[in-house]
């Protein structure tokens, strides 16, 4: 077991905002997170990336509690991509990915072959290679937000986890993103708001509802017309004629 979320709440402002979650993820596996606005994704999201503490339950890292972990030791392993990345310095996209690469580092060392192999790497995977002596200020969003997943990648994690990625991507860098985390040999949590894209390339997804797992499945047992009904209050017909047996195709309807 790669990544499991033990009863885990987490209060803020007097208000429980995560409350009682438990999943787990399997190594190599890709869950989605999904949920309405508010519901809780980015909160849980942090818990597990060891941002936050939670107030109670316990994140856990193959079985160590995440609490008990030295930040480095997490640093190079998680990787995470939130939703608005910003950077305050002026670097180029290549500068940027590069980034990635400080857990890694000794205090004293400079860049070695590996860091610049998983810099190459991520730049390639992301399709960013011909942007890479750009300004990261002088881009488009959705060319900040693949290069803010390049430089996770280039932190060669073991667990990736992403809030909301393809916000600001075409419909091509959506579908090609989501392509390569599922197909990377990573353990990922991916929050997102599309069903449509969760179904094709999510292994389990989890709903969130006011802080609560409502449901956690396989999508064609998550996704269904009483669910999105309950959760978002929207009626949608679902097919199982989606990108695949058990990936469901989601049609919403005006009501
Ligand atoms: N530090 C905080 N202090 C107080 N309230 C917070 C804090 N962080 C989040 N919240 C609240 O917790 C709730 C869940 O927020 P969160 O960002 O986790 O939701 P989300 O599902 O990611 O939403 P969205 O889909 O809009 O990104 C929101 O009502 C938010 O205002």
């Amino acid at each position: 077991m790669s990544l499991h979320a033990r009863e885990v709440s987490w209060s803020a402002g007097g208000a429980l905002i995560v409350d009682g979650v438990t999943l787990d993820v399997p190594a190599g596996a890709t869950l989605g997170l999904l949920g309405p606005n508010g519901s809780g994704k980015s909160s849980l999201l942090r818990l597990l990336a060891g941002l936050r503490r939670p107030s109670d339950g316990a994140v856990l890292l193959d079985g160590a509690e995440l609490g008990g972990l030295r930040r480095r030791e997490v640093a190079r392993r998680v990787a995470v991509v939130a939703q608005q990345a910003s950077t305050e310095v002026d670097l180029t996209v290549e500068q940027v990915v590069r980034l990635g690469r400080i857990p890694h580092r000794g205090s004293w060392s400079g860049d070695t072959a590996a860091d610049d192999r998983a810099v190459e790497r991520a730049l390639l995977d992301t399709d960013l290679a011909t942007l890479r002596d750009r300004r990261w200020h002088a881009l488009s969003g959705g060319e900040q937000q693949r290069v803010q997943i390049a430089r996770a990648l280039a932190q060669e994690p073991r667990e990736l986890l992403l809030d909301e990625p393809t916000n600001h991507l075409d419909v091509r860098h959506q579908l090609d993103l989501l392509a390569l985390v599922r197909r990377l040999p990573l353990t990922s949590v991916v929050a997102l708001h599309d069903l449509n894209l969760a179904a094709i390339f999510c292994d389990r997804l989890v709903v969130l509802a006011h802080g609560r797992v409502a449901a956690l499945g396989a999508p064609a047992d998550v996704l269904t017309p009483r669910l999105i009904a309950d959760v978002y209050e929207v009626d949608a017909e679902v097919t199982p004629d989606g990108a695949g047996p058990g990936r469901p195709s989601i049609r919403f309807l005006a009501r």
